[in-house]
């Protein structure tokens, strides 16, 4: 076995115990083989027949640090990176037609390729390991995430209002064609699903074409739902149905199917969701910024759905640090249930972790032998986690991403000792900044 060891430190368990292990990890195949005496097979490492290196070919110190498995962000649109703080400040349906439309309008494949790869390199830095992704020129995200050596589920996103029909059944046709083309590459690493942008800016025909040809195909759908009563009102107006139920009707709730968003949901709709095993992924700073409102976060595990965490994109957020998820998402789930003992602590790192992985389908989430070798290592030794009465407390309301010391995907080191290994950030940063300024001229002119 080509063995990466990660010694010293202590490693949060699927069950939310905290124990002091070595994970043995296998580059080959990149998994974990074993997460202290604990091995694939059940078998302890001690045994003679469990195979198990006395040596690894690369160690990572974890010494006062503690494992983690690597955080999810499971909805973004990555290349936004380019727009952070370009338009502040105002509400979704606005800020979108005439801010952030008028200038994605003006981006080239290149710029999305700049932005997306600030994205990343902000991620590994954080200790995020997997992404969903709802943009355009996506090979261009994909060919970064190829680099860098991260996971995501990519899709190009759909907008058909105020297009004419052969123009809106392109772009219908452009998200299934990315969604096929893309499935499985990077090594696998990535995966695709079909995004239509929400359920009111693209029109029934082109839903109903569109879900039925991915559900053929087997490809999932990631959308934006119940995001603003702008959103859910016209639905209910003209259909006389919640967005869900009329979702549902569409064959978009799927049990591979994730919904960005879900903060205006009723009971009904709740139910629907839990019944399909369709997963909500809250982005609890976006709906903040945009004064959207606050999601049922704690309804929604108590129903039995599955809740990631996303930040959503840079513009609406302003960052892509999953720790600020975590954190925010736990303050305003006690908020919106007007109960401190909602979305604990617990609760928000399982969000951002198994969550995660279980609402995009992707490997990695949690550390256990046989699971993918995606984790994070997380100072515990700064003023702002001392003393560490509970690490899962400080991942939930006190760490910063950059606590992170080292960030590891598909048994890849990405980042150690906080140098990223895959981009070179500096040039990243550069080619990034020059972009946006070009951009925003160009939107000017
Ligand atoms: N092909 C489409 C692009 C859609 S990509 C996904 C879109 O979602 C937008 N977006 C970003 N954040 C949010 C949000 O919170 N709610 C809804 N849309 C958002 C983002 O700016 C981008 O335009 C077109 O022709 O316009
Ligand atoms: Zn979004």
């Amino acid at each position: 076995m080509n063995a990466l060891r990660v010694t010293g430190g202590r490693v949060l368990r699927p069950d939310g115990r905290v124990t002091e292990s070595d994970v043995t990890i296998d580059r080959d195949a990149g998994t974990i083989a074993a997460v202290g005496d604990e091995t694939v097979s059940g078998e302890r490492a001690d045994d003679a027949d469990a195979d198990l290196p006395s040596t690894a070919d690369e160690t990572l110190d974890a010494d006062g640090g503690l494992v983690i498995p690597g955080l999810v962000n499971a909805h973004t649109h990555v290349a936004m990176t380019l727009l952070r703080g370009y338009a502040d400040d105002k509400p979704l349906d606005p800020w979108l037609r005439e801010d952030i439309w008028p200038a994605e309008a003006e981006l080239t494949p290149n710029d999305i390729e700049a932005g997306a790869e600030l994205g990343v390199l902000e991620m590994i830095r954080s200790g995020t390991t997997a992404f969903a992704d709802m943009y355009f020129a996506m090979d261009r995200v994909a060919d970064v995430v190829d680099r860098a050596g991260v996971r995501a589920r990519l899709g190009h996103g759909v907008v058909t209002v105020g297009k004419d029909d052969a123009d809106a059944r392109a772009d219908v046709e452009e998200s299934l064609a990315v969604a096929k083309e893309l499935d499985g590459a990077a090594d696998g690493r990535i995966r695709t699903a079909f995004m239509p942008h929400s359920l009111t800016t693209v029109g029934e025909a082109f839903l109903r074409e569109g879900v039925a040809e991915a559900r053929e195909a087997d490809i999932p759908i990631h959308l934006h739902a119940n995001e603003t009563t702008d959103e859910v009102d016209p639905i209910v107006d003209e259909r006389g149905e919640r967005p869900i139920a009329y979702a549902e009707e569409l064959g978009a709730l799927g049990a591979d199917d994730f919904f960005a968003h879900g903060v205006h949901l009723d009971g009904s709709e709740i139910d629907r969701l839990a019944d399909a095993g369709t997963a909500v992924v809250h982005c609890p700073a976006s709906n903040m910024k945009l004064a959207s409102g606050m999601a049922p976060v704690q309804r929604l595990r108590d129903a039995g759905v599955t809740v990631a965490l996303g930040t959503d994109g840079a513009a609406s957020n302003n960052d892509l640090d999953v720790f600020d998820e975590m954190r925010d998402a736990a303050m305003l789930g006690k908020l919106a249930a007007d109960d401190a003992s909602a979305v604990p602590a617990a609760a928000v790192v399982e969000m951002a972790t198994a969550g995660g992985a279980d609402a995009l389908g992707l490997p990695g989430g949690r550390i256990e032998p046989g699971a993918a070798a995606d984790l994070a290592v997380v100072d515990l030794d700064a003023p702002h986690l001392t003393p560490v009465h509970d690490p899962v407390s400080h991942l939930a309301y006190a760490a910063r991403g950059s606590d992170v010391r080292h960030t590891v995907c598909d048994g890849e080191v990405l980042m150690r000792d906080r140098e990223v290994l895959t981009l070179d950030a500096d040039a990243v940063r550069e080619r990034a900044a020059a972009a946006a300024n070009d951009l925003v001229d160009r939107v000017g002119e």
